[in-house]
């Protein structure tokens, strides 16, 4: 009888339990500092619950060498960065130099030193194929969302066996589950989400995290 207030109760519950997990784990000083430069360069930094998660997988995979497909101002690198092991080098693509220079300062704010993030400013199709196969444990995907399709395809390269591959927004928003929306970024994360599920080298999940983090297992 009471379906409709039943449902929009849970939708309460959901969302507050959403936010409760996207705030378990708490942001340092860096992270506030890159979140702050990312808000004054209009770039969209990846939530708190993203960015925890990546530094779990990073150390539950025992990363050395990852890949970062849109820098920002050093949100997700920061993350990253702590989920490698010591010795681990950060390889993070640009295709803005002013990102860059944002993440570097916070990356020095946080006392990393630079031969531990190596950033490339480029286009991240024409850099990506420079760089070895099978040599790298994890691939954070975060640049143009057109193009993720393509940035998959080079992950499913780079990725080690046993390697992770993360592909931020992969709910975009909301606009992934909502049928009537059919703008060019939704249609192709719809067919990243495709082309994971049914690719023989990956085997993923998809995770309500931020606006959708799909995760996957290079086979
Ligand atoms: C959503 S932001 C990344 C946020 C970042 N991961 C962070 O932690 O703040 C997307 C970034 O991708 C970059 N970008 C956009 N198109 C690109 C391309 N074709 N190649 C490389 N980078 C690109 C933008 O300059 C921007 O910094």
């Amino acid at each position: 009888m009471n379906a409709a207030p039943r449902s929009t109760a849970r939708a309460t519950a959901h969302r507050a339990e959403y936010e409760f997990a996207e705030h378990f784990v708490t942001v340092d000083d860096h992270g506030h500092a890159a979140r702050k430069l990312s808000a004054a360069l209009d770039v969209v930094a990846p939530s708190p619950g993203v960015a925890s998660l990546l530094t779990l997988l990073a150390r539950l995979v025992g990363a050395k060498a990852a890949v970062e497909i849109g820098t920002g101002a050093g949100v997700s690198g920061l993350a990253i960065i702590d989920g490698l092991t010591a010795d681990g080098i950060l390889t993070s693509i640009d295709s803005e130099p002013e990102h860059q220079q944002a993440a570097r300062t916070v990356f020095e704010g946080a006392g990393i030193p630079h031969r531990r993030a190596r950033l490339i400013a480029g286009a991240a199709l024409n850099v990506l194929p420079k760089l070895s196969d099978g040599a790298y444990d994890l691939v954070f995907v975060d640049g143009d969302p057109l193009e993720t399709v393509e940035y998959v395809a080079q992950a499913a390269r780079l990725l080690r066996t046993g390697g992770v591959l993360f592909v931020n927004h992969a709910l975009a928003d909301g606009r992934v589950t909502d049928p009537t929306n059919e703008d060019d970024e939704t249609v192709i994360m719809r067919e990243v989400l495709e082309a994971v599920q049914t690719m023989d080298e990956f085997s993923g999940v998809l995770l309500p995290v931020g606006d959708g983090a799909l995760v996957a297992y290079r086979t």
